[in-house]
């Protein structure tokens, strides 16, 4: 749609007042991001800055957006998951705070609950155009889906054709190749004159930065990049205390089952699995983890888990929870052997951490729809799984994705990150970087008012004996918190 010269695709415009009202109590509860707002006021860092921004489009990340375009950014905004879109929230950044349903002026915004792939990757390509002839300068991602279809078109361009999908590829890859197919069809430079005008990305995720340092690695990077998730503010907060808080406001709205009592497989104890493993414990189930990594087994077992294989408790757990950001960690023959009404979801990135296209493909299975993202698969013996988001990230499909308090710390670091990138050009290479950790005690230290944190100051003695400035930094690059 255009109206009043805004391009956007949002599910329902008229939603706009209820997301201002939940944008301005999520507001009170990121004081990282308030306080950048106040901090550059004046010197507006963003300015010129022409952000495409792909991450859940949910209320937190309204007031990020609402924060980036307040340091003077333009922004496009679409969500990096076809679940994760809060529809009110997509629709008060489209309005903006001071336009109207029928006037809208905010930000375009293409994103709207329940997309399906096609509509998805049709929205990522709404990002490119700012307009003018002018494409972005800046990325911000999470999963690096928008940092995918740069690099894949600048990569097909070069070859100057994109190839067939084959039978090894996903469903999802080759919509990806028509997608890229059609825009090199319209335009034969695209992608490289956008890669071109990019002065760095911003990556807000695990499972993203991974994507980012194989492409470091090969030599194929085209622009800088700065690794939020890696930021300690981040990771040790979102993915753990924010996967505390929206796994069991999922596993609650979508079943409402009883979790107390019962028996919880939590596959992968990094960051998330630590919050999800907790959690569940929290309330009342037994837990079972399964590791690759021996370090994080053997946490696992100190911190009072059973550490097993998965083929060992397939067939007497109730719930399976998938953490790792890998591939094909429950499969069919495992789904063939859970018990009757099993529930099964998944909290990493992407949707390869359970099967789904295996089970799909199970002759005779069949799939009833119990409400929006909850599935019963029913296999021909009879018994049912229940699949949750249908093995997309289940947190953000089955309820709002972690609180705004937690997301704050996130946020505040992927505005400095922004910040970093676009006020130094030519200072970083096409590498993958971490702020640095006078930053990320800063994102720390905007939190600790609000939840009523008096902090102790050391004395120069102190200071000097741990061999540390009195403002910090703290801690030594290889501290691990
Ligand atoms: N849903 C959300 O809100 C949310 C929030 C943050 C991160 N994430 C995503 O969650 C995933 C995990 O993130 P993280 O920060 O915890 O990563 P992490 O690397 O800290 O943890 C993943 C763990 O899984 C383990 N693992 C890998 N393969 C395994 C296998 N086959 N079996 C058992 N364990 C295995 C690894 O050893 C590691 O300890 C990523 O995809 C990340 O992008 C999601
Ligand atoms: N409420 C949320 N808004 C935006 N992103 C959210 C929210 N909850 C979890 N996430 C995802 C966390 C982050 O993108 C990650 O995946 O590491």
């Amino acid at each position: 749609q255009v109206v009043n010269g805004l391009q956007f695709a949002v599910a329902d415009l008229s939603l706009a007042e209820a997301g201002r009202h939940q944008l301005r109590l999520a507001e009170h509860e990121m004081p990282g991001l308030m306080s950048l707002r106040k901090e550059y006021a004046d010197s507006q860092p963003l300015k010129g800055a022409r952000i495409a921004g792909s991450l859940h489009m949910t209320v937190q990340t309204a007031v990020l957006i609402e924060t980036l375009i307040a340091l003077g950014a333009q922004v496009r905004w679409v969500s990096c998951n076809i679940f994760s879109t809060q529809d009110e929230a997509a629709a008060s950044v489209v309005v903006g705070p001071t336009g109207t349903v029928d006037a809208p002026a905010g930000v375009p915004v293409f994103a709207w609950k329940g997309e399906t792939l096609e509509e998805y990757w049709w929205a990522t390509m709404n990002l490119f155009d700012f307009g003018n002839g002018l494409g972005p300068n800046m990325i911000l991602d999470d999963g690096g889906d928008a940092t995918l279809l740069v690099h894949k078109g600048v990569e097909f361009e070069a070859a100057g054709a994109v190839p067939q999908a084959t039978e090894d590829d996903s469903h999802e890859y080759s919509i990806i190749l028509d997608t890229l197919r059609e825009s090199l069809a319209g335009d034969k430079q695209r992608f490289t004159r956008i890669a071109a005008d990019i002065r760095g990305v911003t990556e807000e995720t695990t499972t993203g930065v991974a994507r980012l340092y194989k492409l470091a690695k090969e030599g194929t990077l085209l622009f800088p990049a700065i690794n939020v998730n890696d930021s300690v503010t981040k990771s040790k907060f979102d993915n753990k205390y924010g996967i505390r808080h929206s796994l069991v406001d999922g596993l609650n709205r979508a079943t409402d089952v009883m979790l107390g009592g019962k028996l919880a497989v939590v596959c992968g104890y990094g960051d998330v699995g630590k919050g999800a493993a907790e959690t569940l414990r929290g309330q009342g189930a037994r837990v079972i983890v399964t590791e690759i990594d021996p370090i994080c087994a053997l946490q696992a077992a100190m911190d009072g888990m059973q550490v097993a294989q998965l083929e060992d408790v397939v067939g007497e757990a109730d719930i399976f929870i998938t953490t790792t950001g890998g591939t094909d960690i429950i499969r069919v023959e495992h789904l063939r052997a859970m018990k009757h009404n099993a529930i099964v979801g998944n909290v990493g990135h992407f949707d390869d951490e359970i099967d789904m296209a295996g089970l799909a493909r199970v002759p005779g299975i069949e799939k009833v729809e119990i409400k929006p993202q909850v599935h019963e698969w029913r296999f021909p013996d009879g018994h049912s799984v229940i699949v949750l988001s249908e093995g997309r990230l289940m947190n953000l499909g089955n309820a709002t994705g972690h609180p705004s308090f937690v997301m704050s710390n996130s946020f505040t670091n992927q505005v400095m990150a922004q910040i970093e990138l676009w006020t130094k050009p030519g200072e970083y290479e096409l590498q993958v970087y971490v702020l640095p950790k006078h930053l990320d005690e800063k994102v720390a230290r905007l939190h600790l008012d609000a939840l009523g944190v008096r902090l102790t100051s050391l004395t120069k003695k102190q200071a000097e004996y741990l061999g540390v400035d009195v403002n910090g930094p703290y801690k030594p690059e290889h501290y691990r918190y």
